[in-house]
């Protein structure tokens, strides 16, 4: 189960929190090297999918490989950005301190920094735009400067896997812009990378799309899950506007595919 172009596979996948399933019974590949949107309504299990594939939450049934080896045994080469959310506030950490631990699965003995250690901290703030804010302390950040540190701290782990969990929602354009583009140009740098999204336009510019619905209800190309029907059968009749992709053999009117 070693094929370098599959990212993730799973086989029977289901996901509980307590005795609360979140994902039933699920089998599904997504592709390496590429772009992974998860895009369903909330409660429809994005984020614990998200968790599964980064190896922090074991399955409760089934089985989800990542690069061939089981999720979690891999975890310390995926970087996992969760939502800004689910961090604790008041934490007198500044930026400098967020982004270094990104580093810590990686440090050696005594678990000393080293030149390159600061390096790749000093090129994943560069990267984020959080140079400028390296020693303000967290609660002192919005919400937009926050996230991109957090993003931040993910880029500066030794990593190639990406794995975002709504790392757009609620930014202003120039912070969305900045880890969007980050999104789209990891996988030029040997790095894949799986994001949760709740826009359809950012989901049908992804490579592959993986749609929830309290399981996988549909996985492949945007193209292929964005269609009406499916998105009728997770969202109900009526509830959007319009598909992004109307038919199968009929893309057009879709935004431009990157
Ligand atoms: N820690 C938890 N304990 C119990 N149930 C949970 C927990 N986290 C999530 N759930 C439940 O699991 C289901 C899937 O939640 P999940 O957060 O994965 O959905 P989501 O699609 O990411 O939602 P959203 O779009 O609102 O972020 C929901 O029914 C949710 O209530």
């Amino acid at each position: 189960m070693n094929d370098p172009r599959i990212l993730a596979e799973a086989a029977g996948l289901e996901l509980r929190h307590g005795e609360h399933q979140a994902v039933e019974a699920s089998s599904f590949t997504v592709p390496a090297g590429c772009v992974v949107a998860v895009i369903g309504p909330n409660g429809s299990g994005k984020s614990t999918l998200l968790a599964a594939l980064a190896g922090v939450l074991e399955p409760a049934a089934g089985t989800v490989h990542v690069l061939g080896e089981p999720a979690a045994e891999r975890a310390r080469r995926t970087a996992f950005v969760m939502q800004s959310l689910q961090f604790p506030q008041g934490v007198p950490l500044t930026v400098r301190d967020v982004v270094t631990m990104g580093r810590y699965p990686s440090l050696g003995w005594f678990g000393r920094l080293r030149a390159a250690d600061r390096a790749a901290v000093d090129a994943a703030m560069e990267r984020m735009r959080v140079t400028d804010l390296a020693a303000r302390h967290l609660d002192q950040l919005s919400g937009g400067q926050r996230q991109r540190v957090y993003v931040a701290q993910g880029l500066a782990q030794e990593h190639d896997v990406l794995m975002l969990d709504e790392p757009v929602t609620g930014l202003d354009l120039v912070s969305a812009r900045t880890i969007d583009d980050l999104i789209h140009e990891q996988p030029h740098e040997g790095v894949s990378v799986v994001f949760t999204t709740h826009d359809l336009d950012e989901a049908a510019a992804a490579d592959h799309v993986v749609l929830m619905g309290g399981r996988v209800v549909a996985s492949g190309v945007p193209a292929h899950v964005l269609t009406e029907e499916n998105l009728e059968r997770v969202y109900g009749r009526g509830a959007l506007h319009r598909p992004v992709f109307g038919h199968l053999d009929d893309p057009a009117g879709g935004p431009e595919h990157r």
